[in-house]
């Protein structure tokens, strides 16, 4: 039986196997265990502190900066806990056996992706990027940051962007095996946070949500958000958690997290309004909620995506064995496959035609049927009647006395006779051509069954 620490891992594995494989869910032919996988989603108007949340979480800072709209592209950033002692390091699937130990490079590594995949343009992508992080300071966790809410597009970006990111964002907050993580500022009217309103939507009961208040230090004095924390203002399954992260100040100052850590610990525990909940506040408290809540969200899910990919298995296993044994590499190789198979569909052909197979019988069945039918509806007993042969004869040779024969007189009436049988004969090509097109597509595909 696993244990709780390798289900995340496991699930990690076939995450990253996932993006390999071109699944990362939304329209796809083949079945999508991508959907099926639960993840911790981080949604959020824009500076909202999505990204402050994020670093918290991982005690470091490597998330890209600046004004607009910075997340372009999913981030699925899987959180691994190594020994205590060893080295932090970050590495990218897209970059495999690259470790970056500073994390400025991860930040950079993030924009330079994002922007190989969409250009300088500034649009967004669905394409995942996934960046594992492996510290002794973080908790097993997996969390997929998407591109910040948004009301208006700034320069240089285009108008749909505010819808891209909405469709974006749903369909990652729409899947039941979704956790929202939805970030809402203190300082701002809850009722009008975008995370609220998208979660509500699509979690009414508030099952897959977890509510967090960022910037509780920015509150107007006398004001607090005690009663959203002991949900009653906007109740939810889970508590929520309230965080405090570095103000845009501290960041200049470059206050490292281990302060900032330390900064948000002491603002719970000496705040006269929120020193009653400071043991379920906080961002290091947020971080070990979600890993324990996605491992039991995880074996919960476990015999639903093991089945699935028994599934995906099975049917893949279906296609190959469909598809036949695998092409030879070399020229020399292919080129004896592919006279093999040339060599088979000629024999399949000509059995269908000689006998052996069906089909061929249909071909005589054309000229012993279907055009003599057609002949004996031709007006023949018009065209030869007595009164005809007369008149076509009495007209073609005008005032010129024929000697032996009436030769332009039987020439118009053979032309006239052939032009009857056109239709018939042509109609008979058309029959005859169908049924041999037939017969060549069933030899392919009794070629391909048999021979391979
Ligand atoms: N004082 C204070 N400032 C905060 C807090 N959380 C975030 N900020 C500041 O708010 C600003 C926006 O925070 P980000 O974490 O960048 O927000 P975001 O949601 O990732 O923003 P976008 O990426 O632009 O969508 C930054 O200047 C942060 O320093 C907080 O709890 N307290």
């Amino acid at each position: 039986m696993a244990t709780m620490e390798s289900l995340i891992v496991t699930v990690n594995r076939i995450q990253r196997a996932c993006t390999v494989l071109g699944d990362h869910g939304g329209d796809t032919n083949l079945p999508t265990l991508w959907e099926a996988l639960p993840s911790v989603v981080v949604v959020g108007g824009q500076s909202s502190g999505k990204s402050s949340v994020l670093e918290s979480i991982v005690g470091r800072d490597f998330l890209p900066r600046g004004s607009g709209i910075v997340t372009r592209r999913p981030l699925v950033l899987q959180l691994h806990k190594t020994e205590r002692g060893l080295q932090e390091y970050g590495e990218f699937l897209h970059l495999p056996k690259k470790k970056f130990t500073d994390f400025s490079m991860v930040r950079k590594e993030i924009q330079d992706e994002t922007d190989r995949m969409t250009g300088k343009s500034k649009q967004i992508s669905p394409v995942p990027i996934h960046l594992s992080i492996y510290s002794p300071n973080v908790v097993n966790l997996t969390l997929i940051d998407l591109p910040g809410l948004t009301k208006v597009a700034v320069e240089g970006q285009p108008e749909s962007i505010v819808q891209d990111i909405e469709i974006m964002v749903r369909s990652y907050v729409e899947k039941p095996n979704c956790i929202i993580l939805a970030i809402t500022p203190a300082n701002q009217d809850i009722a009008t946070s975008d995370a609220m309103k998208l979660s509500r939507e699509v979690d009414p009961t508030g099952e897959r949500t977890f509510g967090v208040l960022t910037k509780l230090d920015l509150m107007d004095k006398g004001t607090n958000a005690i009663d959203v924390l002991e949900g009653r203002a906007y109740p939810l399954q889970h508590p929520w958690v309230g965080i405090v992260n570095r103000s845009q100040a501290d960041i200049k100052k470059n206050v490292d997290m281990i302060a900032s850590r330390r900064k948000e610990r002491e603002f719970f525990a000496s705040s006269p309004d929120y020193g009653h909940l400071a043991s379920k506040m906080g961002s290091e408290y947020l971080a070990k909620v979600l890993s324990k809540h996605l491992e039991s969200v995880i074996r919960a899910r476990l015999p639903g995506i093991t089945s699935l990919i028994n599934k995906s298995i099975e049917e893949l296993e279906a296609e190959l064995s469909h598809l036949g044994r695998s092409v030879a590499v070399d020229a020399g190789a292919q080129l004896y496959t592919i006279l093999e198979l040339c060599r088979a569909f000629d024999r399949i052909f000509k059995e269908h035609l000689d006998g052996g197979r069906p089909g061929g019988d249909r071909i005589y069945g054309v000229f012993d049927h279907q055009l003599p039918a057609a002949l004996r509806k031709l007006p023949f007993d018009r065209h030869l009647s007595l009164q005809n042969i007369r008149k076509v004869v009495s007209e073609a040779d005008g005032y010129q006395p024929h000697l032996i024969a009436p030769e332009q007189g039987y020439r118009r009436l053979i032309d006239g006779a052939l032009n009857y049988f056109r239709g018939p004969a042509e109609a008979s090509v058309d029959a005859v051509h169908f049924l041999l097109k037939e017969l060549v597509r069933r030899s392919i595909a009794e070629t391909q069954v048999r021979s391979l």
